[in-house]
């Protein structure tokens, strides 16, 4: 690593019982530090045969097991010796992944085998995939997690500017204090954080990121065309979300168009 420029690409592989997230949280650093290395993605590989299996199962703790959490913190998945399944628990798996992780990429293979072009030079993390970014969360669906406890994603939308100080204190209820509640009374757990949002006063989109407790706020290269079209879009992956609490907080406390619209979020589902 001291020899500079003598790797063009590192892939670090964890053991299976690693939790990427605490890793990747090593390598995310702030771009404008002009460190050697910054991080590209996270990829997780799920084993058809025993990958619902290992999601399902149940940690006495009540902590999420740690396939889940690997699923929920990828950029890609690849689902791998897919020959030795039958196509309905294939169809099974795939689902499963998908309501857990509704914003990364899956990618079927046998022997892993894959094209190098789609799991290299992602840039999941920085401020290029910001670009593609606004179309794919469009398409990211909330699913209702059949446990109460499942790792599940969730997306809203609202539109209008957000105020980068309320912002930051949004997500920092979220990833630092952890004191904002669901209906049942549980604090929402959050492993992973994406969006665009279209903060006052700045041309650009802005992307948001969020892994364990770090995040960051980038511009894209990519302008909002007209105010008519400024929103903030937001996914969310993690445990005990609720989607309707989360947006109307949002709505509440961080865009300036609240005055606008009547919420119905109660001051105690969120400890300050
Ligand atoms: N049928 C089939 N076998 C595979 C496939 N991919 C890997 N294998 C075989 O499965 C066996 C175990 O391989 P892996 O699961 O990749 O082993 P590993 O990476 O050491 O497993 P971890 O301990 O989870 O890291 C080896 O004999 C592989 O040849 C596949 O797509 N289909």
């Amino acid at each position: 690593m001291q020899k500079k420029g003598k790797f063009d690409y590192i892939l670090l592989e964890t053991t299976g019982l690693a939790d990427p997230g605490a890793v990747a949280s090593i390598f995310w650093v702030d771009a404008e530090l002009g460190m050697d290395i910054y991080l590209d993605g996270i990829i997780t590989v799920v084993d058809s045969k025993y990958g619902l299996k290992h999601l399902a199962e149940e940690k006495p703790d009540g902590l999420a097991n740690e396939a889940t959490r690997q699923v929920a913190l990828a950029d890609i998945i690849l689902i791998n010796k897919t020959d030795l399944v039958a196509e309905e628990d294939l169809n099974k798996l795939r689902t499963t992944i998908r309501s857990i992780n509704g914003l990364g990429k899956i990618l079927e293979t046998q022997r892993s085998r894959v094209d190098l072009s789609n799991v290299l030079d992602l840039h999941a993390f920085d401020s290029i995939s910001g670009i593609s970014l606004q179309e794919k969360l469009q398409y990211v669906p909330t699913i209702q997690p059949h446990l109460d406890k499942s790792i599940v994603t969730v997306t809203f939308e609202a539109p209008g500017n957000a105020k980068e100080e309320n912002l930051n204190v949004f997500i920092q209820n979220l990833l630092w204090e952890k004191n904002v509640k669901n209906k049942d009374d549980y604090c929402m757990e959050v492993i992973r954080l994406k969006g665009l949002v279209s903060i006052k006063d700045k041309p650009q989109q802005v992307i948001v990121q969020g892994v364990h407790e770090l995040y960051d706020l980038e511009e894209t290269p990519v302008s909002w065309k007209d105010d008519t079209e400024r929103t903030n879009r937001l996914v969310l992956i993690g445990r005990y979300l609720d989607k309707d609490i989360l947006k109307q907080l949002f709505i509440a406390t961080v865009t300036e168009t609240e005055k606008q619209w009547t919420t119905h979020f109660k001051e105690d589902q969120v400890f300050t």
